[in-house]
């Protein structure tokens, strides 16, 4: 008698290959995998070892099917609640169903009710870890709606006993509440927003501030130090509150990925590659006209780039990637969708260039390669010098000692499709592939563009959750609603479950293929997590955008792409414009020279920058700063802007940028701002400025600049830097300080002293 294979033997016993391969081993017949053979003998040790029941993994039998089963039933189910009035009305009809139904009906109730800000009471919500993020954003919602609710009830219930109590008793003496235990802050809150989380005045916290040594207003910011050392003095633990960064989908997309509750089996998503004309299309064409079901079969009516075969009950979604290049670069973007690959390599052709590079785009995937041996049917293949060939790339039959699926097919006369399903399926049940279907969705973008009639059309792989029209949803760097959902057979449904592909509307842009998405509980949120990404896009996309700087103005010139050198002029005055101006004009290197397309006195800005960023300037600035503004736009739209304060200095940068020969060692770096408030006159130690630091912090031995109305009237050193009667090293933003300039007097209210360092910059 012919050996046989084990997954087969477990498919008569009705048991997982995986579990029949445990057994086999426990009984010392060192089984590699499914693919391995066994002796009759040893398949008769096998039968009775699993009949008799003493293994556990027979026991197992039952999951197997069950998952496909309740899959099913599930699915049922869910189109009947759809029916009945989709999600808010699922209440009714949960009494009348049947027991079972119910049962399994659970789990969506939870989390419906989740969704629905928990109308039934939170006694759900510590069995239920789906849609993680979606719950702790509720969290604080639902706290702080318990929490009025229950002070209403207080203040109803306790209205007449306190008429009581005013009625006769003594003058009213305020009790403050008690102090939390642990107060959770963020850096920057001031004494207003402290009293409030610690039930006290916040003239108390100002006076306890007072008292510790720190003077502030309640407005004022305070940094994390000082609220730490407020903590303390009220002998309470002080915790920095975690911000949730609403935008990073991806961390949430990994949370609901690696979500391990309600796992339940769900269909392997397969990618069919191969070289070009060896038949991929014609496998998948006539996969999805052979094995859509009868009732879908004439309602086939638009490619959507992804679609479900049905077979044996079981499901299995194909997705039909344009090429192997677009398969990584939705990898490079972090989808990583496909669980299989099938190979297909004609027997007629053998090993082609694309062939290894399918294989080393699925090896990097670390996806499992089933191979498809096609076009079996035509007279010169040769399915044996496919597989020698293939062995070089370590897919290895299980004949031959290794342990790679090989399948020989013909897909344009339908020849062992069938075999080519199975093996399919049998792979996937031993990748052991499952989801929660009862949480919000997760998934990937598999193509998408703009439809004149319905705006932003999507195709989208459901990989965890279930996706319902209505959902609030970011995919990518755009977010919406979802607005309708469509099947690959042009059919609306309402709920699309793990591994089904589908097309959606509602999105405010066109994602990227390969873009992730991720559900929200809440449209607002939603709303701006999505505006938080587009807005960060946009950042780095100027950024990239790379503009002429004297660091790469002498690369741009060899490349041949410079003809001039487009610069902006800011002096204090006139004198130094005309002077700047007329000695840069005078630079001539390479036949490339400079041209000043704009001149002008006065302090850099925005408008200087916005300028510099459309005519791809370099801006020099003579004794001047830009503002603030100006300066954070140049910083993100990576404009060069350089500031002298020596004439000469400023035509030899240029010089030497032209000629290839600036070499940046150092490279200033501002650290905090003080705004001049009050001046004192001392005889002995001159000019003191009091004043506050506006952002970022002043230290001691800093070099600072002294600015009035954006013009540099002294750079120097400090004197001496006080807090109150102290020397101290630095001073923070928010905080008062008292200083001197060394050897310099003339300070004057509302002069800005800009503090910074000087920084090594690696040469680029
Ligand atoms: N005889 C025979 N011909 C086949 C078989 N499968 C595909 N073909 C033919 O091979 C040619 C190429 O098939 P396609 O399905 O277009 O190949 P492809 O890999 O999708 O090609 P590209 O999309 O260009 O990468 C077509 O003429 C098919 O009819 C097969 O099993 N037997």
């Amino acid at each position: 008698m012919a050996k046989e294979r084990i997954y087969e033997l477990a498919k008569e016993l009705k048991m997982p290959s995986k579990g029949l391969v445990k057994v086999a081993n426990q009984q010392g017949m060192n089984i590699k995998s499914h693919m391995s053979s066994v002796t009759p003998a040893q398949a008769q040790k096998l039968r009775e070892v699993v009949k008799n029941g003493g293994q556990k993994p027979a026991a197992k039998a039952t999951p197997k099917q069950r998952p496909a089963k309740q899959a099913i039933a599930k699915k049922e189910s869910h189109k009947k609640r759809e029916h009945d009035n989709s999600r808010q009305g699922a209440k009714g009809n949960q009494q009348s169903q049947p027991k079972h139904r119910q049962e399994e009906e659970r789990p969506r109730e939870e989390h419906q009710n989740r969704r629905n800000e928990k109308k039934h009471g939170e006694n759900h919500r510590s069995q239920n870890n789906g849609g993680r993020f979606g719950g702790s954003l509720n969290n604080n919602d639902r706290r702080v709606k318990r929490f009025n609710k229950k002070n209403k009830k207080r203040n109803k219930h306790n209205k007449n006993s306190r008429l009581r109590e005013v009625a006769h008793k003594q003058p009213t003496q305020r009790k403050d509440k008690p102090l939390p235990d642990v107060l959770e802050y963020t850096e920057g809150m001031n004494a207003q927003d402290l009293a409030k989380l610690l039930h006290r005045p916040s003239a108390e916290i100002i006076k306890k501030l007072f008292m510790l040594g720190v003077m502030i207003n309640q407005n004022q910011s305070l940094d994390k130090d000082t609220i730490e050392l407020l903590a303390t003095d009220y002998g309470i633990e002080a915790k920095e509150k975690v911000e949730v960064d609403v935008s990073d989908i991806d961390k949430m997309f990994e949370e609901e990925q690696h979500n391990t509750a309600h796992l339940v089996k769900r269909p392997p998503v397969v990618t069919v590659m191969g070289h070009v004309d060896h038949g991929k299309t014609t496998l998948l064409d006539k996969l999805r006209h052979s094995h859509v079901t009868e009732h879908e079969a004439g309602g086939i009516t638009q490619e959507i780039g992804a679609y479900q075969v049905h077979y044996n009950d079981n499901l299995i979604t194909f997705l039909d990637t344009p090429g192997h290049a677009a398969f990584t670069e939705m990898r490079a973007r972090g989808a990583n969708i496909t669980d299989i690959t099938v190979l297909v390599v004609a027997a007629d052709d053998g090993v082609m260039p694309q062939t290894v590079e399918a294989i080393h785009h699925a090896q990097a995937a670390k996806t499992p390669i089933i191979v498809a041996v096609n076009k079996i049917d035509k007279p010169g293949a040769n399915p044996d010098r496919v597989t020698e060939e293939l062995a070089k790339y370590n897919l290895i039959p299980e004949d031959w000692g290794g342990d790679t699926i090989f399948v020989k097919i013909s897909a344009k006369f339908g020849k062992n499709l069938h075999e080519l399903l199975d093996m399919i399926l049998l792979q996937s049940e031993m990748m052991e592939l499952t989801a929660n279907p009862d949480q919000n969705a997760a998934g990937s973008v598999v193509e998408a563009r703009l439809d004149q009639g319905r705006g932003s059309v999507a195709t989208v792989l459901v990989q965890q959750g279930t996706l319902h029209v209505g959902d609030p949803i970011v995919v990518g760097n755009t977010f919406g609603r979802v607005r309708t959902m469509t099947n690959e057979n042009g059919r609306r449904i309402k709920a699309a479950t793990p591994a089904t592909p589908v097309e959606i509307t509602g999105l405010n842009e066109v994602p990227e293929a390969g873009d992730r998405f991720v559900v929200f509980d809440d449209e607002k949120t939603a709303r701006v997590a999505g505006e938080e990404r587009a807005k960060r896009a946009q950042d780095k996309e100027r950024q990239r955008t790379s503009h002429v700087t004297l660091d790469n103005l002498f690369a741009t010139m060899k490349k041949g792409e410079m003809k001039t050198l487009p610069i902006i002029i800011k002096a204090d005055v006139q004198g130094s414009v005309e002077a700047l101006s007329q000695s840069l004009q005078k630079i001539k290197v390479d036949g490339v020279r400079v041209d000043i397309i704009h001149q002008a006195v006065g302090a850099i800005s925005q408008s200087d920058v916005t300028l510099a960023e459309a005519s791809n300037a370099v801006i020099i600035g003579f004794n001047v700063r830009p503002t603030p503004v100006a300066k954070s736009l140049a910083d993100s739209s990576n404009i060069d802007i350089r500031l002298h304060r020596v004439i000469y200095n400023a035509i030899e940068e240029v010089e030497d940028a032209m000629k290839g020969m600036l070499e940046p060692v150092y490279e200033e770096e501002t650290i905090g701002e003080v705004e001049v408030r009050q001046i004192y006159k001392a005889s002995k130690v001159g000019t003191i400025a009091g004043g506050m630091v506006t952002s970022g912090k002043i230290t001691r031995d800093a070099k600072v600049r002294l600015v009035r109305d954006g013009v540099v009237v002294y750079e120097g050193e400090l004197g001496s830097l006080k807090r109150f009667k102290d020397d101290v090293k630095e001073v923070k933003s928010g905080f008062e300080c008292g200083l001197t300039i060394e050897n310099y007097n003339d300070i004057k209210e509302n002069d800005v002293i800009e503090a910074y360092q000087m920084k090594e910059v690696p040469v680029k």
